[in-house]
C-alpha cells in the first residue's frame, strides 16, 4: 500500500479548524482508495512566533522539503500586527514560499452547478464559469528591493526579470493547452515599466503556443470584467499582487472566499492552501467554511500524489453535500436546507465519501 508523508501547517485563526476538517476528509478517502497518509505538523506564523520567537522555524522548512506535499491553513492576526515587519507572520509566509521555490500559485475559481444561486451575481452570468488564475508567487512588489518606511517616506519596488516572467507564463500556456486554450495576461502596462516587460515577454512566449489565444488586459479593467462577465476568462496569468487581489475578487463570483483552494507549485515541492487568510473575525466560532481547504487537499491528491480517484471522490462529495442543501454560515442565505458548523461540514463530506 502506498504511503505518503504530508507536512501540515495549521497556522493561526481559523487555520487549525479548517485543516482539521481537511485531514478528516483525507483520512476518509485514503481508506477508500487504499493508501495511507503520515502527517507531521510544523509551526509557522503567529503560533511559531509565540512558541519559538520566529515566524518560520528552520525545522518547518526542512520538514516540508522532506515531505511529499504540504497542507497549509492560514497565518496572521492582529496580535502580531505591531511587530517589526521582519518578525511578522506574513513575512514568514513570504519567506516560506520563496524558500520552497513555489513560484506558480494556481487558484481555480469554478462555479459548481450546485451553487449557481450562491453568488450575489446572476446565475446566468456565472453558470459554467471555470477560471484558473495563475499568480506569480515569489516575485513582484511583495519581494522587491529596496523597500522601507522611515515614518515619513515609505516605498516598495515592483521587480520582475524576464526569466521569472517566462517561467510563470509557461505554466499558464501549458495549463491553457489542457483547457479552453485562452490566456488573458493581466498587467498595468499603460503605467508600469515592469508590466511592459511582462506584456512583451508574454507576446514572445505566445509564439511557442500557436494554438493558444493570448489577450492582454489592464488590471483595473480585469477586476471589473471579472464581475461583469467572468465567463470570458479561461486562464488568467498575472503578477503577485494583481493575482492576490483578482483571486479574492473571483471568489465572489463563486460565492464565498471559503470555497477557493489553491496549489502553490514549483520545482522542489508544493503547498496546498485556501486562498483566504486566518479570518480572525470568525476564529474559534466554528463557522468557518472548510471547503476551500478540503478542495486544496483534493488538489494535493491530484497534482502531487497522483491519486486522481481520491481527488475526484472528494470533489464529488462536496458537490453532493452542496446539492443536498448543506451550507456553512457564509453561504446560509443561498438555498440552504441546513446550516452546519465547520466540524459538521467536515463530518458530512467525510461521510459522503465513505458511503
Ligand atoms: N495565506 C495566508 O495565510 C493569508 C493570511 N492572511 C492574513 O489573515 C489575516 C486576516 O486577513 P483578512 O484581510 O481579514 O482576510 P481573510 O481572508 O482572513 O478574511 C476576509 C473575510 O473573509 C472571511 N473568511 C475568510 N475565510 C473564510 C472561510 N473559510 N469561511 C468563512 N468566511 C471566511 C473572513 O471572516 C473575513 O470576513 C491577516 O493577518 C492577513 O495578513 C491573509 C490572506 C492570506
Ligand atoms: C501575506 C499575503 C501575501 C497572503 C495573501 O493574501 C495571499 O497569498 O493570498
Ligand atoms: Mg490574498
Amino acid at each position: 500500500m502506498k504511503n505518503y508523508k504530508i507536512s501540515v501547517i495549521k497556522g493561526d485563526g481559523i487555520g487549525p479548524e479548517i485543516v482539521d476538517e481537511a485531514i478528516k476528509v483525507l483520512n476518509s478517502v485514503s481508506k477508500k482508495c487504499d493508501f495511507t497518509l503520515d502527517y507531521k505538523e510544523y509551526l509557522m506564523g503567529g503560533i511559531a512566533i509565540d512558541t519559538t520567537g520566529h515566524p518560520l522555524p528552520q525545522e518547518t522548512v526542512d520538514g516540508v522539503l522532506d515531505s511529499d506535499a504540504c497542507l497549509f491553513g492560514s497565518i496572521g492576526g492582529e496580535k502580531w500586527d505591531t511587530l517589526p515587519r521582519e518578525l511578522r507572520p506574513e513575512t514568514g509566509l513570504l519567506k516560506f514560499r520563496e524558500e520552497m521555490g513555489v513560484y506558480a500559485n494556481l487558484r481555480p475559481a469554478i462555479v459548481y452547478d450546485e451553487l449557481v444561486n450562491a453568488s450575489t451575481l446572476k446565475p446566468e452570468v456565472i453558470q459554467g464559469c471555470d477560471i484558473m488564475v495563475v499568480r506569480e508567487l515569489i516575485g513582484g512588489i511583495y519581494f522587491g528591493q529596496p523597500r522601507a518606511n522611515d515614518g515619513f517616506k515609505a516605498y516598495n519596488t515592483m521587480v520582475y526579470t524576464k526569466p521569472e516572467i517566462i517561467r510563470i507564463g509557461k505554466q499558464a500556456f501549458e495549463l491553457a493547452m489542457k483547457r479552453d486554450k485562452r490566456v488573458c495576461s493581466v498587467d498595468k502596462a499603460n503605467v508600469l515599466e515592469v508590466s511592459q516587460l511582462w506584456r512583451d515577454t508574454m507576446n514572445e512566449l505566445s509564439k511557442d503556443y500557436p494554438e493558444v489565444t493570448l489577450s492582454h488586459m489592464y488590471v483595473d479593467n480585469a477586476a471589473m470584467q471579472l464581475v461583469r462577465n467572468p465567463k470570458q476568462f479561461d486562464v488568467i496569468v498575472t503578477g503577485n499582487i494583481f493575482g492576490d487581489i483578482l483571486s479574492d475578487t473571483a471568489s465572489m463570483v463563486v460565492g464565498s472566499i471559503g470555497l477557493l483552494p489553491s496549489a502553490s507549485t514549483g520545482d522542489k515541492t508544493a503547498i496546498y492552501e485556501p486562498i483566504h487568510g486566518s479570518a480572525p473575525d470568525i476564529a474559534g466560532m466554528g463557522i468557518a467554511n472548510p471547503i476551500a481547504t478540503i478542495l486544496s487537499a483534493a488538489m494535493m491528491l491530484r497534482y502531487s500524489l497522483n491519486e486522481i480517484k481520491a481527488a475526484d471522490l472528494i470533489e464529488d462529495a462536496i458537490k453532493a453535500v452542496l446539492k443536498d442543501g448543506y451550507r456553512t454560515k457564509d453561504l446560509a442565505s443561498f438555498d440552504a436546507k441546513e446550516v452546519l458548523n465547520t466540524t459538521a461540514m467536515g463530518d458530512l463530506i467525510a461521510a459522503y465519501i465513505s458511503k
